[in-house]
This record gives C-alpha cells, sequence and structure tokens, in this order.
C-alpha cells in the first residue's frame, strides 16, 4: 500500500484513535510501553509515511480496509485498521516482546453484528489459557482447587442455570450460538467459549481483555439473568444506531462506539501516562446522554457508580464546545454541597483542563443562592447550621407552650411545604396540597402557620439571623423575577422586530440576560424545592436547558421534589437511567442491593424508581462482617485489618473508616495514631482533599460521592443504625418512622456503595437489623483478631491490593 496516497509530495496526516481493548493492552503492560504507544500515535499521525513507523500490510479486512503492523519501539508493535485509504487509522491491540507480531498477527478482527464497533479476541490464547486448564480430576470429578476465590466464580456453582445442569455440559450450553451472537457475544469466541465448563475456567476467561460488551452479557447470563432482561439492559444499550453491514470497515471504523478520538493533543500526550477510562472511553448510553440534544430539560439517574457524575462532566464539556467563543461562565455546574462541588472541579479540570474550567461556574446550589441574595443587597442575617435552626424550633415550642408539636415536624413541614409550595399566607397554606406529609386538621394547620411566624420572627430580630432553606427560598423569588424581566424584555424586543434594547436597558438600569444558558445538577436527589426554583429561574426554557443526575436511593438530605412542579419537564426520552456500575465488585453491590430491598424510590419526578438491571463487571470478595463486644475492642480490630492492608500496599489515604458521629472521629483517630502509629484525618467540608497520606475518618454523610479502594463501617449495631430516636415514631408516627428508617437505610447504601474493592462492616453489641439475618451468628470475632492464634483477618488484605 501507498501510504502517502493522495498527497504527493506532502505528509500524509491521518485520524488516528485508540480502541478500547488496546487501551487495556497498555494498561496492563504499563511500564515503558504506553509512552512508546503515545509517541507511535503522535508520529502516525504527523505522517503516515514516516518509515521509522515501520508500518506493514497484513491482511486485507473486507473490501475496505486493512490491517497493518506497526512497530512502537524494539520491543513492541501496534496491530492497525486503515481505511479510507489511510486517512483513518485505528490502533485495535498491543503486544510487547519477542512473540508481540506472532501474537498480534494471529488475532480475530471482526466487527459486532450488535454494537457495530471493531473487536479483536485472541482464540490461542484463549484456548491455551482458559480451556487447557485442568477442569477433571482423575476420578472424573471437576476438579476445583481449594482456598478462597471470588463468589459465583469458584466452582461450576448452582447459581448459573446453564451450570447446574450437568458438570461436565459448557457452562453455556442452553444458549445457542445465534442467541448469544443476538445478545452481544463477539462470535469469533464462541468455539473457545463452548469448551468452557467450569467456573474456574470462566473466571479465567474474565481476565483475558474480553470485548467490554461479551463481557457484561456472559457475566450476566452466568448469574441466571433471563437472556430477555440481558436484551434489555445490556445489548439494547450498545445497539448500533443502524442496521450493520459486518463487512463495512470503513464505516465501523468511524463509529464513535468504544474508541477515543485522538485528535485532542491532550489525550495523545496522556496516552503514555496513567489515564482514567472514563476520561476516553464512555458507555454508549453514557455517550448518547453526554452528547445528546434534548428538546428542553434532561434526566439520568442510576444507581451509585454508574457514572452518572462521569455523564455530567462530559456534558459539560460537550455544552461548552458547542459555545461561540467567549470570555463569559454561561455554563453551570451545580451540586448538593461545598466539598461535592470541590471535587467537581478538579475533575472537570480533569477532562479538559483550564480552558475548559474558564467557561464554566461550578458552584454548590446554597453558596449560588446566597451570591444571589448578596447581590441583591438584601440584608441576609448569619446563616444557622442545621443543629442551630432546630434547636430554634424547640425553644419556639417552649415559648408558646405548644408542646404537642415536634421540632422535626415543624421544620420539615417549613421547608417541604410552605418554602417549597412558596407560600407567602395563611390563606396560600390552608389551601395548599400536602400530599406525603403526616395529616392534620385545619385548625392544627393554623397552629403551625402561628408557630413559623414566631419561628420567622425570631430569625428577624437583631442580631438578624437565617437559615440555608430561607436563603435558597429568597434567591428564587428574586431569580424568578428576574426571569420574568428577561422574558419581558425578549417580548418587547419581538415587538420591535428584534430591535436594540439599549435605550430601554439604560434607563431601565435592568440586567437583561438570563443567568446561564445551560445547567447542570450533579446529586440532584437531595436538592429542595427552593433550589429548584432557583436554578429553574437561571436559564431560559429551551433546548439542553437543564441537565441534571440523581439517584433517588441516595438521598440523604432533601426530601422529595417532583421536578415538573418546578416547571422542569422530563418525561420520555429525556429521561434515562444508566446500570452499569464501574466503581463496586458484584459482591459488594449485591450486599448493598439487599440494604434497600422491598422500600419503594421515586424518579425525582412523579414516577417510580427501580434498581431493575443495575449490576457490575468487577468481581472480587464478599464483604466481611466483624462483631465485638465493647466499642474499644471494634475500634482496635478495625484498626489491626487497616495496618494489615497498608502492610499488603494498601495507601492509608485509599481507606475510609465510617463512624457514628463527629466525637467518634477523633476517639478513633487517637486510637489509631496512639496505638497502631497510623496516621488519620477527619473528612471534613472538603471531603477527602487533604494531600496527606492517611486513613479518612467522618461520619456516613462524609462518604457522599466519594470513592475509596477499602470502606470501613463502624458501630453498624442495632440503636446506631439506625438511630435509636427514631424508635419514638414507631407508633406515634408510623408514616415518619418509616421515612426515617428509609433514609438511614439510604446512608448505609450510599456509605457501603464508596468502596471499590473491599467493603468490612464492624459493629459492637448487636447487629443492625438492616445487616443480613444471623450475622450475629456468622461474623468474625473482633476478640479473636486481636489475639495472636486469631482467624485470619481477610486474605482479600493481599489479593486485591
Ligand atoms: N465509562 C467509564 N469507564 C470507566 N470508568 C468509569 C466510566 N464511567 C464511570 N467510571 C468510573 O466509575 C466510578 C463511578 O463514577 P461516578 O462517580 O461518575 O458515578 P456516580 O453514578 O456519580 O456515583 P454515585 O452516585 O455513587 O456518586 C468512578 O471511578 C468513575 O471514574
Amino acid at each position: 500500500m501507498n501510504y502517502g496516497a493522495g498527497r504527493p509530495g506532502g505528509r500524509a496526516r491521518t485520524r488516528v484513535k485508540v480502541g478500547r481493548q488496546a487501551h487495556s493492552d497498555l494498561e496492563s503492560r504499563g511500564g515503558s510501553v504506553p509512552d512508546a504507544v503515545g509517541d507511535f500515535v503522535h508520529r502516525l499521525r504527523a505522517d503516515r509515511t514516516n518509515r521509522a513507523l515501520r508500518l506493514t500490510f497484513l491482511r486485507a479486512a473486507g473490501s475496505n480496509g486493512e490491517l497493518h503492523l506497526g512497530r512502537a519501539d524494539t520491543h513492541c508493535m501496534v496491530l492497525l485498521l486503515s481505511t479510507d485509504g489511510g486517512d483513518e487509522m485505528q490502533v485495535l491491540a498491543v503486544r510487547d516482546g519477542a512473540r508481540a507480531r506472532d501474537e498480534l498477527a494471529r488475532l480475530t478482527v471482526e466487527i459486532n453484528p450488535v454494537s457495530g464497533s471493531v473487536e479483536v479476541v485472541d482464540q490461542s490464547e484463549v484456548s491455551a489459557n482458559v480451556v487447557a486448564l485442568p477442569d477433571r480430576s482423575p476420578n472424573g470429578v471437576p476438579a476445583e482447587p481449594g482456598g478462597p476465590a471470588p463468589r459465583g466464580t469458584d466452582t461450576p456453582d448452582t447459581a448459573s442455570p446453564a451450570a447446574s445442569s450437568s458438570l461436565r455440559h459448557p457452562l453455556f450450553a442452553r444458549y445457542d450460538d445465534r442467541t448469544l451472537i443476538d445478545l452481544g457475544v463477539v462470535p469469533s469466541l464462541l468455539p473457545a467459549l463452548r469448551r468452557v465448563t467450569t467456573g474456574k475456567q470462566f473466571e479465567k476467561l474474565l481476565t483475558h481483555n474480553l470485548p467490554e460488551l461479551t463481557r457484561d452479557v456472559l457475566l450476566s447470563l452466568r448469574d441466571g439473568t433471563d437472556p430477555k432482561h440481558v436484551q434489555q439492559h445490556i445489548t439494547d444499550k450498545w445497539r448500533a444506531d443502524e442496521e450493520v453491514n459486518t463487512g463495512d470497515w470503513s464505516r465501523a471504523a468511524r463509529r464513535t462506539v468504544s474508541e477515543a478520538e485522538t485528535d485532542d493533543a491532550a489525550v495523545l500526550s496522556a496516552l503514555g501516562k496513567s489515564f482514567d477510562t472514563w476520561r476516553l472511553f464512555l458507555h454508549p448510553e453514557q455517550r448518547r446522554l453526554a452528547t445528546g440534544d434534548f428538546k428542553g430539560s434532561a434526566k439520568v439517574t442510576g444507581g451509585p457508580g454508574t457514572g452518572k457524575t462521569v455523564v455530567a462532566l462530559h456534558r459539560v464539556r460537550y455544552l461548552v464546545d458547542r459555545l461561540p467563543p467567549g470570555h463569559s461562565r454561561p455554563v453551570l455546574l451545580a451540586t448538593y454541597n461545598t466539598n461535592l462541588a470541590l471535587e467537581l472541579r478538579d475533575r472537570l479540570g480533569q477532562l479538559g483542563g483550564e480552558e475548559l474550567l474558564r467557561r464554566v461556574d461550578v458552584r454548590s446550589v446554597d453558596a449560588l443562592a446566597r451570591e444571589v441574595v448578596q447581590e441583591s443587597r438584601a440584608e441576609l442575617g448569619r446563616p444557622l447550621d442545621d443543629e442551630a435552626a432546630m434547636n430554634l424550633w424547640h425553644t419556639v415550642l417552649a415559648e408558646t407552650g405548644q408542646l404537642g408539636y415536634d421540632a422535626d415536624f415543624l421544620d420539615a413541614e417549613f421547608k417541604h411545604v410552605i418554602l417549597a409550595a412558596g407560600c407567602g399566607s395563611w390563606n396560600d397554606y390552608r389551601r395548599i396540597g400536602r400530599s406525603g406529609r403526616p395529616r392534620i386538621s385545619t385548625a392544627q394547620r393554623h397552629e403551625v402557620w402561628q408557630l413559623v411566624q414566631t419561628y420567622l420572627a425570631h430569625l428577624e430580630a437583631p442580631p438578624r439571623q437565617t437559615t440555608y432553606a430561607l436563603i435558597a427560598d429568597k434567591a428564587a423569588g428574586l431569580e424568578q423575577r428576574r426571569m420574568a424581566r428577561v422574558e419581558e424584555q425578549a417580548r418587547y424586543k419581538d415587538g420591535l422586530g428584534g430591535r436594540d434594547l439599549i435605550h430601554r436597558e439604560a434607563s431601565s438600569g435592568m440586567w437583561l440576560r438570563p443567568r446561564y444558558q445551560h445547567i447542570v445538577v450533579d446529586e440532584a436527589q437531595d436538592l429542595s424545592a427552593s433550589h429548584w426554583r432557583m436554578l429553574r429561574a437561571m436559564v431560559r426554557k429551551g433546548p439542553n436547558d437543564i441537565f441534571l443526575t440523581g439517584d433517588a436511593h441516595q438521598r440523604i438530605y432533601g426530601s422529595r421534589v417532583v421536578l415538573s412542579h418546578q416547571g422542569i419537564e422530563i418525561r420520555g426520552r429525556a429521561s434515562r437511567r444508566l446500570t452499569l456500575n464501574y466503581r463496586t465488585t458484584r459482591e459488594i453491590l449485591g450486599s448493598a442491593n439487599g440494604l434497600l430491598a422491598g422500600e419503594s424510590f421515586d424518579d425525582l419526578d412523579a414516577g417510580t424508581d427501580t434498581l431493575d438491571g443495575y449490576r457490575s463487571v468487577l468481581t472480587g470478595h464478599d464483604p466481611q462482617f466483624w462483631r465485638a463486644p465493647d466499642r474499644l475492642t471494634e475500634m482496635r480490630a478495625v484498626a489491626t485489618l487497616i495496618t494489615e492492608r497498608h502492610d499488603h500496599g494498601t495507601p492509608y489515604s485509599a481507606m475510609a473508616v465510617s463512624v457514628p458521629d463527629g466525637r467518634s472521629a477523633q476517639e478513633f483517630a487517637n486510637v489509631l495514631a496512639r496505638e497502631f502509629d497510623v496516621p488519620a484525618v477527619e473528612l471534613g467540608k472538603d471531603g477527602a482533599r487533604s494531600g496527606a497520606d492517611a486513613v479518612r475518618i467522618g461520619t456516613m454523610h462524609r462518604f457522599k460521592g466519594l470513592e475509596f479502594q477499602r470502606v470501613f463501617l463502624t458501630s453498624v449495631g442495632e440503636g446506631r443504625v439506625p438511630d435509636q430516636r427514631i424508635e419514638q415514631y414507631r407508633h406515634a408516627n408510623p408514616q415518619r418512622y418509616r421515612q426515617e428508617e428509609q433514609r438511614a437505610r439510604s446512608l448505609l447504601f450510599v456509605a457501603a456503595t464508596r468502596a471499590r474493592d473491599e467493603l468490612i462492616v464492624s459493629w459492637n453489641g448487636r447487629a443492625s437489623r438492616f445487616l443480613p439475618p444471623d450475622v450475629d451468628k456468622t461474623a468474625y470475632r473482633a476478640t479473636d483478631l486481636l489475639t495472636s492464634d486469631g482467624p485470619p483477618s481477610g486474605s482479600s488484605g493481599s489479593a486485591v491490593a
């Protein structure tokens, strides 16, 4: 082939992409290989006629593609798909060592008939390393070497209907080729797959660099998932938008599915370094959402770790890329609190650098509300924190002698009914619907209204004070008035046939532009109705106005808000759910999901949401449970486990411990420091941002939105989780009791799903009723650990470090 075709005498510039499987090859090889390939891609992109690339033709791919080999350096080679006369190149695989050429040459390369993307399988490698594993002992019984192994992958188990039919049968015998291919399994894997008969072999197969879709489908079938559900939750998400022609290599190469564009200089230079996969490769469903165009607002829900934040960040980049040049910040990226906003800013910077950050406001909703109120020069007062705001209700109750009311009830009524619905008078409040709230009579309503007036009067009395809820409410009102002016002026301008408004603007002194062109919101489930009213009024209704991501299963602060009641319409195609967890192993996820079984959750709008189809393709060890007779023994046992994991290579900063309250954090840090010489930092308002290699300690609330390699949830005992204080409602207010219990479950769910590799749960006394039944009997004993002849404290400490 003439690599300079079509450009006589000149350099032949080429669009180069790197396939996801090639990227995994780079990650698994490490060392100098990524740098060499990064450099190779640079040079290839600049001039494909460069002889130093040592490009050689390998074989044709259909009628419009070719496979080539290239040499990145003396040890390392790449397999390339070349289409469009060499103008488009895609790195499909990378190998190093003496046999690199042979290994690349024998790869099967094909177009997946479901997704249309180009996939690679090394059939010989699979046959040699997977199928050839000894699967039978001499007496004909399948041999399963002992020792702990991840659940569901160690034996020809009973979890899978495929496996249970006969031990001698291939694991996927009950699915014919057509079914597997239709579900998205790469066809060239089938001959080897048909010879996989044991869980051990399957486990080994998963360690091969399989195409993502194939891996996900096989894992789900292996779990016994009905093919119809696999189709719905997995295959359909990958399906190409148009019919796939498995002979059209030029078209396949142009699809963005599972390839990173490397025209971007930042991506190119990062190839050689460790580059988080999420920055390069989105799941097709994530990509559709991040780069889709919506008539109005759009919503993304999904369980923990499904990449909602990743989608929000890519969405921001997509919106910014489409802005005309300028110096303003027309895109708002908002989240619940300050530490999450700082975290988002960091991640946005990783994705698009300063250039992207320059066009985006990254804010917590409360900080934003405060700025709006301050800007209006309205007297603000000092904001009380949540505890002080609650104490004020107690004062009001004591003063008025209305001891039949409960401070929590009044606080919730004030925030979630009166402020949420914008009730400015008794007449408003008297008529307002209070769905989901405990029933009260009209007379009681009137009493509540009076108590609220007393509460407000207290705040207004000098020295003036306020609450975050009131600030958000005030900001919402200000923004609504401002937007009304914007709309009025737009109408006026239209009436003038679009002529300039200079005179009117100058005379009225009004600031006439909407605050933002686009708003992206993360952690949407915890925002209040006032926050939404404020955000709604900060952007004009129109295409791509508000994009929000959230998960009601993780709601730990706010109360249910129906977004359509706040003018945010997200029905039909504008509402999508992500189901693949990228963070947490299947074992941890299984336990965490169990926490929420039987509860019902909203979809941030008027409907309900489930975790249907929610899954992980990462496998690991089961969560560990430890019981102790008292708190000190519990802390010492957890400290011992932390030390062991650190000895096996886990940095302290990759481990986090949850404690029941702020005081316990200090207590735990002291035990770690004094008795075990382990450094610890408290997870404060700025989250996990300390650079110190120290164990993170905080309440479960502080875990929101973060992730850690190993998570230790301590004090998960009865009376603590849920807090025994909710017992007062059990009979007096069953509805409230259910709400509090659900919130406590969600909190534990959020905390448990922060764990990437390992989850350890401990308690002293009796285990929380949220934990599996009988766990008090089956849990490890902390006292055993603290004696030298105790049980192993978790082989996972070394296995997954
Ligand atoms: N397409 C992807 N490829 C690789 N990793 C991904 C991808 N999408 C997300 N991740 C990784 O998965 C993890 C979870 O992502 P993210 O924080 O966006 O999830 P989330 O849905 O916002 O989670 P939570 O609701 O628990 O806060 C992160 O480590 C992220 O880097």
